[in-house]
């Protein structure tokens, strides 16, 4: 039986590393992707020594012309694209009065016109294909809640949230569902950097903004990767085909919306 293809952009570490690798146990030919080219390298590396059927894109999210290729990619190597996940995404963290116009254009394009862009590319190809699909995008705690010194990455995850209602709207009628997994506070590069942007900012010491947001978490525990890749599998397959334009926290009781 030909396995179903997943694409996981920004997948050579953090949480979307852990989504390819459940994707790839789950049986699906995975198609890794992301800017750095180096450890997107080593990840395909130890996907392939696992067994995995795996290939590596390098692109940018921010680049239409990119993530069209990422899907050609895809077909050329596995024949289709079933489930396209919008995952790469970049933080942002400073007082309100210092955002620039530069970082302001640089957040929104990763994390919005990426979105845009990879839906656009996976969409076109599913509708080609007339079997359907998955897309499915990363959103936040931070779409349901905004915070202090977050506050455009915050707006940016918002704006995905709302994508997520109109496209699952615009693609129903081609058998296309549209999701998002909105994780809570995960042990990735990503919090490191948050972590520091606090020092930085605040004076606060190093690990006071990650005991700050994980402290009062209900399950008593910050998230790990597979945490999330858990609902993505969920979302990924035939079990979620009545669910779709919904935004899904997967927090450990952080958010209750
Ligand atoms: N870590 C968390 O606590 C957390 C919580 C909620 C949501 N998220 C979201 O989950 C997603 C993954 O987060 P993470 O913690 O794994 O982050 P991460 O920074 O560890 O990994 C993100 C990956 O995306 C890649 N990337 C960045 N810009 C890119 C671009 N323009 N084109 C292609 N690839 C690009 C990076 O190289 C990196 O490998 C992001 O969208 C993030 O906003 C993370
Ligand atoms: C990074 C993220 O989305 C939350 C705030 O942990």
């Amino acid at each position: 039986m030909t396995k179903k293809v997943a694409v996981i952009t920004g997948s050579a570490g953090g949480l979307g590393k852990g989504i390819a690798l459940r994707l790839a146990a789950d049986g699906f030919a995975i198609v890794l992707h992301d800017i750095n080219k180096e450890l997107l390298s080593i990840t395909e590396n130890e996907l392939k020594e696992k067994g995995y059927d795996v290939i590596a894109v390098t692109g940018d999210v921010r680049k239409k012309a990119d993530q069209e290729n990422l899907v050609a990619q895809a077909v050329a190597a596995f024949g289709a694209v079933d489930v396209f996940i919008n995952n790469a995404g970049v933080e942002s963290v400073e007082p309100l009065e210092q955002i620039t116009d530069d970082k302001f254009n640089f957040v929104f394009d990763v994390n919005v016109k990426g979105v845009l862009f990879g839906t656009q590319a996976a969409a076109a190809q599913m509708k080609t294909q007339a079997t359907g699909g998955k897309i499915i995008n990363a959103c936040s705690i931070a779409a349901h809640e905004s915070y202090e010194m977050l506050s455009l990455y915050c707006a940016s995850k918002h704006a995905v949230r709302s994508f997520t209602h109109s496209s699952a709207k615009e693609l129903a009628k081609y058998n296309i569902t549209v999701n998002a997994y909105c994780p809570g506070v995960a042990a990735t590069a990503m919090w490191d950097r948050i972590d520091e942007a606090f020092v930085k900012y605040n004076g606060w010491e190093p690990k006071q903004a990650w005991n700050t947001f994980t402290k009062d978490i209900l399950v008593g525990r910050p998230q790990v990767a597979d945490d999330v890749a858990k609902l993505v599998s969920f979302l990924a397959s035939s079990d979620s085909d009545y669910i779709t334009g919904q935004t899904i926290l997967t927090d450990g009781g952080m958010v209750f919306r």
